[in-house]
Order: structure tokens, then C-alpha cells, then sequence
């Protein structure tokens, strides 16, 4: 058999699911999972490997209205995500109205990429309402292929997978085998970091924060790390920090913890807290963090 090899990009609304698809796909934990939206900012390739394939997934930020800066990035990687694609995984779920995005949506449906239209979510649903779903997609996206599905329940994800390796195009494989992924372990890092600031703090305290990987050395028996987490008032820097430090102690404990466990090694780690004034709004500094 000739070698496959392609590139799969993962797009759909925020909380449909993506990531926890990706980490059933891909096998290993590359891309954090929370109830909150938005949380998936960059675009995060895993890599599966077979002796005779390969595939490179990449998990898309949501497809957004732009209201500020941010978002306005956001939508770029997702309409970029329609060019650069040998194949589509467009996620929905049963939870979600169909109508949100329509430019976005006439956008999918003009592509001649391979598009897999995959319900999420139906352990939420019942046949009929399921079925109901299925005809209102079929009219939207004509050309789709159908998957329903449940990403937490493991339920159709190998028949998805197989239908991926069907439609990977030959071609010899775009990154060396040994390879997990092809980012560095210091964005590892930084998504654990941003995975426990979101899970410990309210409101607007973790879309306002940026975290910084400013030190990453492999020592034989230690990692050494060092990080930033930049906010964008003094405010909220006290509110990371918290009474007498316990709040920045607990992410930075939880932090090492999952990183050693990730890892497999000790690991040293240091938090600061920067105030950074609006680096969401700010075009040289969203560039400055990669967006
Ligand atoms: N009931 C049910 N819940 C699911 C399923 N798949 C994912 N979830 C839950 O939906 C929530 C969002 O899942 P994520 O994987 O973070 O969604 P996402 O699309 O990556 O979200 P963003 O990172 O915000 O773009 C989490 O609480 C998941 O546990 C599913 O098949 N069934």
C-alpha cells in the first residue's frame, strides 16, 4: 500500500466538543478541556502515525463573530483552517442552533475539501430529535458527510477514524515518525498553566491572561520553568496572586503537578504575575504572543 498522509483541521462553534474529539483522535492530551468557551486559542496539531499513514490534526479557535481584536484572530485561523485542509472535521453538536454562522457556513459549503459533518453530543438527545437535526444539515451542507456522534462517550469515533484514513490523500509523511507533535514542550506548558487559571478563577480573570513561557531547561533529573502570566490591570494581578499568595500557590502546585505527570520527570516551577495594559486590543502585542 502506497504511504497517506494528510492534514485534518477540526473547526466548529466554541464548547461543541473539538477538543475532547481531538484528545479521543489523537490519544494523548494536547489540547486542554473545560465547560468554559474560548479556550482554545491556537492551533494545536497532534500527530497519529501507522505504518502506513499519517495524520495531522489541528484543532481550530471557534468560529466567532469578531467583537474585539482577539476574536477578530480567531476567525482568520478558521477560515484559513478551509484552505490548508485535506480534510474537514466540521463539529456541531445537539445542543446548538444551526444559524449562527452563516457567512462561515457558505464558506464550508463552497470548499472542495472533503468536509465530515459531525453532531456531537447525541448521548444528550433522542433519535427523533437526532433525525430531525440530521434533515436541517443535509439542506445546509449538501456535500457533508454525516457523523453522528458522542466524543465523550467513544460512540462512531472509529468509524470517523476510518473514514479519515479513507480520504487521506498518498503522500510521504510531512513529519518525522517519532514525533508526537510538532510544538515544542513549552507550549505544553503554557496550555497547563492557562487550563489551571481558567479552572480557578471566575469571570473574566482567565480570557484576560496571557501566559508566557519565559524558561525551559531540560536538566537530567529536573525540568526547570519559568513563566509569566501577563493580566491587564493591576486588579486582576491581585486577584492571580490572592491572599498572601495561596491563589497563585494553588495553580502553580496544580501546574507542576499535571507537567510532572505530562513529563514524566520533576519539574520546577515559578509563576510571575505581569501587568501587561491591554495586550488584548493591542495588535504588536497580540503578535508578540503569537496570535
Ligand atoms: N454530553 C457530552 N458532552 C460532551 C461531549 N463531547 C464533549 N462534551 C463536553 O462539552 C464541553 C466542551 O468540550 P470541549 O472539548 O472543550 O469543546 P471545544 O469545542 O474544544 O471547546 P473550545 O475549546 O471552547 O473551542 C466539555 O464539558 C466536554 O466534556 C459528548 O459527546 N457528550
Amino acid at each position: 500500500m502506497p504511504h497517506k498522509s494528510g492534514f485534518v483541521n477540526i473547526i466548529g462553534n466554541p464548547n461543541v466538543g473539538k477538543s475532547t474529539l481531538m484528545n479521543n483522535l489523537v490519544g494523548e492530551r494536547i489540547s486542554i478541556i473545560t465547560s468554559k468557551s474560548q479556550t482554545t486559542r491556537h492551533r494545536i496539531k497532534g500527530i497519529v502515525n501507522g505504518e502506513d499513514f499519517q495524520i495531522v490534526y489541528s484543532d481550530t479557535p471557534g468560529v466567532l463573530k469578531p467583537n474585539y481584536k482577539l476574536q477578530e484572530s480567531m476567525m482568520k485561523f478558521s477560515t484559513s483552517a478551509l484552505i490548508d485542509a485535506d480534510i474537514i472535521l466540521y463539529v456541531t453538536d445537539v445542543v446548538e442552533t444551526i444559524d449562527k454562522n452563516e457567512d462561515f457556513l457558505k464558506k464550508v459549503q463552497n470548499t472542495n475539501i472533503p468536509v465530515l459533518l459531525l453532531i456531537n453530543k447525541i448521548d444528550l438527545t433522542t433519535q427523533d430529535k437526532l433525525v430531525e437535526m440530521m434533515d436541517v444539515w443535509k439542506e445546509k451542507l449538501p456535500n457533508a458527510e454525516i457523523f453522528p456522534m458522542s466524543a465523550k462517550e467513544n460512540f462512531n469515533v472509529s468509524n470517523l477514524f476510518k473514514r479519515i484514513l479513507e480520504l487521506l490523500p498518498k503522500g510521504d509523511p510531512y513529519f518525522s515518525k517519532d514525533e508526537m507533535t510538532d510544538l515544542p514542550a513549552r507550549f505544553f506548558v503554557n496550555e497547563i498553566i492557562r487550563e489551571k487559571i481558567l479552572t480557578n478563577y471566575d469571570k473574566e480573570i482567565p480570557y484576560s491572561v496571557e501566559v508566557e513561557v519565559e524558561e525551559f531547561k531540560d536538566e537530567p533529573k529536573i525540568i526547570n520553568i519559568m513563566a509569566v502570566i501577563n493580566v491587564e490591570r493591576t486588579s486582576q494581578k491581585g486577584i492571580i496572586i490572592g491572599h498572601q499568595g495561596s491563589a497563585l500557590k494553588k495553580v502553580g502546585t496544580e501546574a507542576r503537578l499535571d507537567m510532572e505527570t505530562f513529563f514524566d520527570k520533576k519539574v520546577f516551577l515559578k509563576l510571575y504575575v505581569k501587568v501587561n495594559k491591554d495586550w488584548r486590543n493591542k495588535d504588536s502585542k497580540l503578535k508578540g504572543f503569537g496570535y
